[in-house]
């Protein structure tokens, strides 16, 4: 199957800080890539390199200009405007027009079961309700990839058991994922591959059954420890 995107032996570097290092990766249409790896392992910086916020240093990045996609943050920045309005300017950036950016709002909106809070202020949302309009804000823009960061890990189980569901709905709908978790549980509910970063290497890129059940050793101890720390 053709790439959606890829990288090729891509650096990145904060001054000193080699924050990736000849990283290569292959996403393809219909994936949900967990990045797992300890703080400061590179995670956001690959989801930033993956969407076209950070430039890498050196490497190629190959992605066709035609493909949408749209990323979600930790911790979404909001708009002191409505929940409706904080949803029609992405498109509107996109070049909706104002009107019909509004328009297009609702069904999102709808989607994750905020359209009864249209018209409330963004920033008066929950953290929950916060995540889910970032999550409205993305499918509004209709994406063929999204990217995500730690989507819930500022949520309490229910808020993170409704945003996880609502990724399950967008992978259903043929939305290809790339999250990055610090929960490995979540990894397994939603990941079909994980790709395993440690100093901004990529030490292990799996299908999820095989980078859990499998003789994970052998591909990389390192991996394997930290599964083993974070399950334990
Ligand atoms: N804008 C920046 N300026 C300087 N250093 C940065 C910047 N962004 C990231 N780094 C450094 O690059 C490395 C990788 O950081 P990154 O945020 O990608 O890791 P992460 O795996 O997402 O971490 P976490 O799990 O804590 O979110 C770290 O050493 C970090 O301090």
């Amino acid at each position: 199957m053709s790439a959606l995107l890829q990288l090729k032996n891509v650096d990145v570097s904060f001054g000193h800080v080699h924050a990736l290092t000849q990283v290569n990766l292959r996403i393809a249409p219909g994936e949900r890539v967990a990045l797992i790896g300890a703080n400061g392992s590179g995670k956001s910086t690959l989801l930033r390199v993956l969407h076209g916020l950070v430039r890498p240093a050196a490497g190629l990045l190959l992605r066709d200009p035609a493909t949408r996609q749209a990323m979600v943050f930790q911790r979404p920045f909001m708009l002191a405007s409505s929940a409706q309005n904080n949803v029609a300017l992405a498109l509107w950036i996109r070049g909706v027009r104002w009107r019909e950016a509004r328009e297009q709002a609702l069904p999102a909106l709808a989607r994750v079961g905020l359209l009864e809070m249209a018209q409330r202020s963004a920033r008066a949302l929950s953290g929950g309700q916060q995540q889910r309009l970032a999550l409205a804000r993305a499918w509004g823009l209709d994406p063929a990839m999204l990217l995500l960061d730690e989507p819930t890990s500022s949520l309490d189980p229910h808020a993170k058991r409704d945003v996880e569901a609502f990724m399950e709905q967008f992978a259903a709908a043929g939305m290809t994922l790339v999250f990055a978790s610090h929960n490995l549980g979540q990894v397994k509910r939603l990941a079909t591959r994980v790709v395993y970063l440690q100093q901004g290497r990529l030490l292990a890129d799996l299908p999820v059954h095989d980078f859990f059940e499998g003789p994970l050793g052998a591909t990389s101890r390192e991996a394997e420890l930290f599964v083993k720390g974070e399950l334990g």
